[in-house]
């Protein structure tokens, strides 16, 4: 069962209640014209009729009070499922991890926010169509029970209404499922370019980046067309269809009223009962809104097919110096093996750093040190214990990460240095940005640490000393560094590098690194070649082997 499915379920009575206020309104609506036509009758007889007069317009009051209950309910149920709908996906999309490669953001938050809020409607929809197919259905009995001649009338026209509803609902499920798609390929297209609109101005390029964007725009207009021909057709179909089925009901009713088998009562039921078998404007409507929901749903139960990494019930030894151990490592990206049985073990308090050429796969491999995504094979242990095995806040207090561009998150500055599994005390913060050499300008903003963060514009290298100021701040006993000086000058790399190499708390370290001076720095370098570490020694020694001096362009060492 999906996750609009569930949102249902959970909400059954809810819908429950629209069932059963649609079907009350239903009733209602086909008591309606047999107390008319009994009212008429009456007055054409002269009998009193002030009763039924009246218990007609407490039939319309009823059927009103039924009917704005019915959508009262169906809103209030249809905002929880997308409530529900949305919290499940963005819980679900930020614990599976980063995107795969492929998974546009665009298309995602799509998904999120568009499809999610279609998706939600599918189940008041559902619940409303018994109250939908009653009315017609009802209608037609009520004028098999007025005049069997009349129900005939009305059924010899009915299989083309019949046949009209399927097609409606077969042609428009395929265009709508790829009219989303469609969306969803703009979006991403769209934010894509956002992210690198620096570069668009830069290279002068908006034009061809409009047209990139925009190009999935023919195809979006032509099954959006589709799709409102197919929903025209079934209109003016049925706007064809109805009145000949009505002209028709009426005209048998009109013979079997000069024969004097139908009172004039009767004939006005009968005209009001025809209008109620005949609607299926509401029914393609209702079926409109659950074909559209049901593909759209399918979207978001796509995402949340994305497996999340399962967390265990382990906690990390109290003692435990933090010892990394990465053991017959392997990490497939696309068609690229990238590890390819690696070992590597960073013992506990020491300070490794990872070189190798660009795209070697010291990221992969940092991203699996702290279990940002599980290896293809092998395992990778911290002070023994599989990180699989350990809980979430566990892993999240034991390793903390620092990256080449930090995303900034947090409503102040002060937020985004505490950004983490638990609250920070401030001296902490402090601590990290002194560290991180970030508190000086930091204090320089209007409100110091307690600017907004998105009012305070930062350099790449500030953002890189925050980003670097978080990972000092929380007390972890593993840190890891993808490339997080990489921004820095150098003379706030060496200031930077005291907190680095020389913590004031013991506390292991990995970082990534194209900088000679920095691997210079670190007690052992892992020289990252073919997907294996070809060596673990210090830099000094790595430094006789041409090849690995190659990799810093064969320069002077640091
Ligand atoms: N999500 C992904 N999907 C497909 N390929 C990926 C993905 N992530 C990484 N790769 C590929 O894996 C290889 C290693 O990438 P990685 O970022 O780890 O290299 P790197 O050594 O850190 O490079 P650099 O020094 O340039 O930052 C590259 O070929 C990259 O294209």
């Amino acid at each position: 069962m999906g996750v609009v499915g569930e949102a249902g379920r959970r909400d059954a009575g809810r819908y429950a209640g629209v069932t059963a206020l649609g079907l009350v309104s239903a009733a209602l609506a086909l008591a309606l014209p047999y107390a008319l036509g009994h009212t008429l009758d009456q007055l054409l007889r002269g009998a009193a009729a002030g009763w039924w007069i009246a218990g007609c317009g407490a039939l319309v009051a009823a059927q009103t009070a039924a009917a704005a209950g019915e959508d009262l309910l169906a809103g209030l149920a249809t905002a929880r499922a997308a409530a529900t709908v949305r919290r499940r996906t963005v819980r679900h999309m930020l614990a599976a991890g980063p995107p795969a490669a492929g998974q546009g953001t665009g298309d995602l938050v799509t998904r999120v926010v568009g499809n999610a809020a279609d998706a939600a409607v599918t189940p008041a929809a559902a619940a409303a169509l018994p109250a939908a197919l009653a009315a017609p259905v009802g209608g037609i009995v009520a004028l098999g029970l007025t005049d069997i001649w009349l129900a005939a009338a009305f059924l010899a026209g009915a299989p083309l209404l019949t046949l009209l509803v399927q097609r409606f609902a077969r042609a428009s499920s395929d265009c709508v499922t790829a009219y989303q798609n469609a969306q969803g390929r703009i979006a991403t297209l769209l934010v894509e370019a956002l992210g690198g609109a620096r570069t668009i101005a830069a290279a002068g390029s908006e034009q061809r980046e409009t047209a990139r964007i925009l190009g999935p725009l023919p195809e979006l207009g032509s099954h959006g067309r589709r799709m409102w021909r197919v929903q025209g057709r079934a209109t003016a179909q049925a706007a064809v269809l109805v009145p000949l089925l009505q002209l028709t009901v009426l005209a048998v009713g009109g013979i079997r009223l000069s024969a004097g088998a139908l009172s004039v009562g009767d004939l006005l039921a009968a005209s009001r009962y025809v209008l109620l078998a005949t609607g299926i404007g509401v029914v393609v409507g209702q079926l409109g809104a659950v074909v559209k929901g049901r593909a759209a749903a399918a979207r978001v139960d796509e995402v949340l097919a994305v497996p999340v990494p399962a967390y265990g019930e382990r906690q990390l030894p109290e003692d435990g110096a933090g010892t990394l151990e990465l053991r017959g490592v392997t990490a497939v990206r696309g068609a690229e093996t990238v590890l390819d049985g690696l070992d590597l073990t960073v013992p506990g308090g020491s300070c490794v750093a990872v070189v190798g050429r660009s795209g070697a796969g010291k990221s992969v491999l940092a991203a699996l040190a702290g279990r940002l995504a599980d290896p293809d094979a092998g395992t990778v242990l911290l002070d023994g214990c599989p990180l699989p095995e350990l809980t979430a806040t566990g892993l999240r207090d034991a390793v903390g990460y620092a990256f080449e561009r930090p995303a900034l998150l947090g409503d102040t500055v002060a937020d985004t240095i505490a950004f983490g599994p638990r609250p920070l005390p401030p001296d902490h913060v402090t601590r990290g940005a002194l560290a991180a050499e970030a508190d000086a300008f930091v204090r320089l903003l209007p409100d110091g640490y307690a600017t907004a963060r998105n009012q305070a514009p930062f350099s790449g290298g500030e953002v890189q000393r925050l980003g670097l100021a978080r990972a000092f701040a929380h007390p972890t006993r593993l840190l890891v560094l993808d490339d997080a000086t990489s921004s820095l000058d150098t003379v706030t790399e060496s200031r930077v590098a005291q907190a680095l190499f020389h913590p004031p708390t013991p506390r292991t370290r990995l970082l990534t690194t194209h900088r000679p001076a920095t691997a210079a720095r670190a007690d052992l370098v892992a020289w990252l070649d073919s997907g294996r570490i070809r060596a673990l020694a210090p830099h000094e020694t790595l430094w006789a082997i041409p090849e690995y001096r190659e990799l810093f362009g064969g320069g002077d060492g640091g």
